[in-house]
């Protein structure tokens, strides 16, 4: 949300969604930059967000407020900065050095969004730049700019640019975060790009209005079918003649299924602990 909207400011301590971007760059006008530092700031520093991860997102390292962003960030104590149109790892190293400079915890960590063409060339050596680098966000809105293509639906322009990203994030043990979905009117198109982000694998989807919120959940938490499911797997596996496959309703099943299924398992277990009162 704007940095400068204190309403959504507000608003978003009554929402499901398991982190909050406050954001300083490209939704806050130049001459409110200075009041949105402040006022983002401000509110991290009061912790009002309960088990929600809280991020700043700056301004970019060639803009006149990255510095200033960056100090006032890391002093109200975010869970992570993110940064704008990162471009190269040398460019990570960078910010992560600024983030010392600035008195940052060694657990506060770093998201870089991809959003031009050389970053999606040099994902992986973005993504493996830096301890701090948790994180990779797409921002699909300049990305599409930058190629001078075209929002459609299924995102046949960009599919090629998420799919060398999620690799990127895969290979290098990091979370990926797809891009927004601007028509906030647009709810079966919200979900059928949800979906898709689901799909090909990433961990979730940045969203830009309090309507979008339920739909990715339901899109991205396992259903009560794959939870039982992979609860079947475990108990198949489990009490199977250790010969290394087993079948489960007809399926061949092997380690990596059980790997899978754990991590469903995993995956269900933290969203019920996080549904449980936040505060
Ligand atoms: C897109 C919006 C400008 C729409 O605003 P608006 O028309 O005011 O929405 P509503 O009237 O439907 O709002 C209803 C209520 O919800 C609150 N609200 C709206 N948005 C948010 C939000 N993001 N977080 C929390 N609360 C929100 C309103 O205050 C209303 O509350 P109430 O008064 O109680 O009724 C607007 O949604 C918006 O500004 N969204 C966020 C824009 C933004 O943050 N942009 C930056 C991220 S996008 C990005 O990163 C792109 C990337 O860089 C790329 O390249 O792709
Ligand atoms: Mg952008």
């Amino acid at each position: 949300m704007p940095g400068a909207n204190a309403r959504a400011l507000d608003k978003a301590k009554g929402l499901a969604c398991d982190a909050i971007i406050i954001d300083l760059e490209d939704a806050v006008a130049p001459d409110a930059k200075e009041e949105a530092r402040r006022r983002a700031a401000e509110t991290v520093a009061s912790h009002p967000y309960g088990t929600r991860e809280v991020v700043i997102r700056v301004n970019g390292m060639d803009t006149p407020w990255y510095h200033d962003d960056l100090t006032a960030a890391v002093a109200a104590g975010p869970d992570a900065i993110a940064v704008p149109k990162v471009g190269s790892a040398d460019q990570v190293r960078t910010i992560a050095a600024d983030m010392e400079a600035a008195g940052a915890p060694a657990d506060m960590r770093l998201w870089a969004m991809i959003e031009t063409p050389r970053a999606v060339l040099d994902c992986l050596a973005i993504a493996e730049a830096s301890p701090r680098l948790a994180a990779l966000v797409m921002g699909t809105n300049d990305l599409t700019k930058e190629l001078q293509a075209q929002h459609v639906p299924g995102r046949a322009p960009v599919t090629t640019a998420l799919q060398m990203c999620l690799l990127a994030a895969r290979a290098a043990g990091k979370v990926i975060l797809d891009g927004v979905y601007n028509d906030v009117r647009d709810a079966e198109g919200f979900r059928s790009q949800a979906e898709e982000a689901y799909l090909m694998g990433f961990d979730g989807k940045t969203l830009i209005h309090p309507s979008q919120v339920g739909p990715a959940n339901e899109v991205f938490a396992p259903s009560q079918d794959e939870v039982e499911d992979a609860r079947g797997v475990l108990d198949a596996w489990e009490t199977g003649d250790g010969s290394g496959v087993v079948t489960y309703q007809g399926r061949m099943i092997e380690n990596l299924h059980v790997d899978t299924a754990r991590r469903i398992l995993a995956l269900a277990d933290a969203i019920s602990a996080a549904e449980t009162p936040r505060d």
